[in-house]
């Protein structure tokens, strides 16, 4: 049995819209399913858990955003179901790294002919990230972000991802730059003025920012953006041509690979995970190999 974990409120509603015409969709091709719908922040890490009782279950399909699909996550790492999300978010990072159709109907077929595969997550502290984590500058732009009214208007326009632009640049007049020490497998990195470090396993956050273009899920490594040591003016610029991953070359953007990657700071670091925020002052981050199942569907499909 396939079962639907749907977010009604994600994507500003998207979530309830779009189960609405998979039902039909699902009723007329007579698939047998169980559906059930988030009712707050962390219900759906619950409902993956008690899915963890169910016997048989074939898959685990979010209809949701990041945020929904992190949840559920947290409850699959480690086992066998695989999982699938049919993007009704604003961000939809995971769904444009698979490749998933934003047409809910070709993702249901794309997902229900797919085939499993194993992919890496990262343990950060007590939980677990599937996208990636931002430290400093994004994790207080995740943070305004969320909190927001500018993202629920935007989505109700289908613009969802513009959220993250405007309060970025909003934020850029106002941030300070983080002192941190950052250790990658063992070598340790000063910094003083660290304006971000993203941390991620696949290539997009944001809503399709490509901070770490060559990030891959299968790897069994992250992929490390450190933006530190350049004034306001250098930082929009990297800033803008994040969205097509060239800012690597810019001054004061340094890109790095590793396992087990832990920052520290005397102030408390604004960080995101699947653009879920906190406010510790240490976090700790390793690489789980091939943790989370998932519903993958072949690269040479060009159909999103
Ligand atoms: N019924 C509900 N009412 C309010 N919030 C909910 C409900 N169900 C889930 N949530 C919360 O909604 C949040 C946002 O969901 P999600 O991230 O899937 O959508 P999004 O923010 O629109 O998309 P994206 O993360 O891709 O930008 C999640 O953090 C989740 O905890």
């Amino acid at each position: 049995m396939v079962i639907f974990i749907v977010n009604p409120v994600s994507g500003n509603g998207r979530g309830k819209k779009i189960w609405s015409q998979l039902e039909s969709v699902l009723e007329e091709r007579q698939i047998v399913y169980t559906v059930h719908f988030t009712k707050g922040p962390k219900h759906a890490t619950f409902l993956a858990k008690e899915i963890l009782k169910v016997s048989k279950v074939e898959a685990v399909i979010v209809v949701g955003g990041d945020g929904t699909l992190h949840e559920v996550a947290q409850g699959l790492i480690g086992t066998h179901i695989p999982l699938g999300c049919i993007p009704a978010g604003s961000g939809n990072d995971f769904a444009r790294a698979f490749r998933i159709s934003t047409n809910s109907t070709k993702a249901l077929d794309m997902l229900l002919s797919s085939k499993p595969y194993k992919i890496d997550v990262a343990q950060i502290n007590d939980g677990f990230f599937v996208n990636g984590a931002g430290i400093g500058f994004d994790g207080a732009v995740a943070r305004m972000t969320n909190e927001s009214k500018i993202k629920c208007w935007l989505n109700r326009m289908k613009l969802g991802r513009l959220a993250y632009v405007i309060i970025a640049l909003r934020l850029l007049c106002t941030f300070r730059p983080i002192a941190l020490t950052l250790t990658i497998d063992g070598k340790h990195y000063f910094y003083n003025n660290v304006w971000l470090i993203a941390v991620s396993n696949i290539p997009f956050y944001g809503g399709g920012m490509s901070i770490c273009p060559d990030a891959m899920y299968d790897d069994g490594l992250l992929d490390l953006c450190i933006v530190s040591n350049i004034n306001r003016f250098h930082f929009l610029r990297s800033l803008v041509k994040v969205f097509k991953g060239k800012h690597t070359s810019e001054p004061g953007v340094i890109m790095m690979r590793g396992r087990k990657i832990s920052v520290q700071s005397k102030k408390t670091l604004p960080i995101h995970t699947d653009g879920e925020c906190y406010q510790p002052t240490s976090a700790t981050i390793n690489v789980q190999r091939r943790a989370l199942n998932v519903l993958y569907v072949p690269f040479m499909n060009k159909s999103c």
